[in-house]
C-alpha cells in the first residue's frame, strides 16, 4: 500500500477534459513533483488531491484510505496538509502568531474551556507556542518569531507558509509552487528545507514552474500535457524523453538537463 495514490483522476468544466484520467502514487520521504506547460491541468490535479475540487472521476487513496473529494480541514486530520500558490498569511500578525494559527488547526480544544481561560486551555496554548517555536527554527525564522509577517522577504513568507502546513504534522505535504517569486538565493534556501522535511520522512507533491528547481530535489516527476500524463519517471529519464520536450516545445519554458 502507497501513502499517496492516485487513481485515474479526471474533472470536466463546462466540456474541457482539464485533466483525464491520472495515476501516480507517492511514497514516505519522496518527492514528487508535477510538472507540464500553462494550463496542462496541475493546479486543477493538485486542487483534486487536496480537496478544493470534487473530481469527476477517479480516486485518492491517503494510507489505503479513499479520501476522494474530502474537505481539506479532513484531510488535515488524515495527515495531508497542503500550501497555496497565493500566499495565505496574516500580514498583519507575527511571525510566531502566523505559526501558532496553523498549531491551533491541530490542537482545536473545547472553546468553553478557552473562554473560561481554565488550566487545560492555558496548557494547550503553552504548548502551541512551543511547537510554533520549534517549527520557526526548523524552517530558519527563530530569529524573526516577533516581526510582522507583513515585512518578511518573499522567501521567508514562503517559508512561513510551510511552517504553517507542517504545524498539522502531516504525512503528506503539497506544495503549490514554493519558489514562485523567489529570487536565486531564497529558492536555494527552500530546496533545501523540503528536502529536510522529506529527509524526516514527509512525502512532498510539488507543483513548481521552476524546471531546474523540479530536476534538482525531485526523486520522481510527473508530466502532464492537455491534462494527461505524458510522461512519468527520475528527473534525468524524464528530461530526455521526446514527449516532455515537445509539450515544452513551443511554450517559453524549457525543460533542463537534470546533468546539466
Ligand atoms: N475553475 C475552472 N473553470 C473552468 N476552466 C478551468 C478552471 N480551472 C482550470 N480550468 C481550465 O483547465 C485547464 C487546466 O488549467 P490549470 O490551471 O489546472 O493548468 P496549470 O497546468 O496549473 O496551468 P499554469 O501552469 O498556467 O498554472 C485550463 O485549460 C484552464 O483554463
Amino acid at each position: 500500500m502507497s501513502l499517496l495514490e492516485i487513481k485515474g483522476l479526471g474533472i470536466t468544466f463546462g466540456g474541457l477534459k482539464a485533466v483525464q484520467d491520472v495515476g501516480f502514487k507517492v511514497e514516505p520521504g519522496e518527492i514528487v513533483s508535477v510538472i507540464g506547460p500553462n494550463g496542462a491541468g496541475k493546479t486543477t490535479l493538485f486542487n483534486m488531491i487536496s480537496g478544493v475540487y470534487q473530481p469527476g472521476s477517479g480516486q485518492v487513496l491517503l494510507k489505503g484510505e479513499d479520501v476522494t473529494g474530502m474537505a481539506p480541514n479532513h484531510l488535515a486530520e488524515r495527515g495531508m496538509s497542503r500550501t497555496f500558490q497565493n500566499l495565505q498569511i496574516f500580514q498583519n500578525m507575527t511571525v510566531l502568531e502566523n505559526a501558532i494559527a496553523g498549531y491551533h488547526l491541530r490542537e482545536r480544544g473545547p472553546v468553553l474551556a478557552d473562554l473560561l481561560n481554565l488550566p487545560s486551555s492555558r496548557r494547550r496554548a503553552k504548548a502551541a507556542a512551543e511547537g510554533a517555536r520549534a517549527l520557526l527554527a526548523r524552517v530558519g525564522l527563530d530569529r524573526a518569531a516577533e516581526r510582522e509577517a507583513g515585512n518578511l522577504s518573499y522567501g521567508a513568507l514562503k517559508r512561513l507558509e510551510i511552517a504553517r502546513a507542517l504545524a498539522l504534522d502531516p504525512a503528506v505535504l503539497l506544495l503549490d509552487e514554493p519558489a514562485a517569486g523567489c529570487n536565486a538565493v531564497e529558492t536555494e534556501e527552500i530546496d533545501h528545507l523540503i528536502a529536510e522535511v522529506a529527509a524526516s520522512g514527509v512525502a512532498i507533491l510539488l507543483v513548481e514552474h521552476d524546471m531546474k528547481m523540479v530536476m534538482r530535489i525531485s526523486n520522481h516527476i510527473v508530466v502532464l500535457d492537455h491534462g494527461e500524463k505524458i510522461a512519468e519517471g527520475d528527473p534525468a529519464t524524464v528530461s530526455r524523453n521526446p514527449a516532455v520536450i515537445a509539450a515544452y516545445l513551443g511554450t517559453e519554458a524549457e525543460v533542463a538537463h537534470a546533468d546539466g
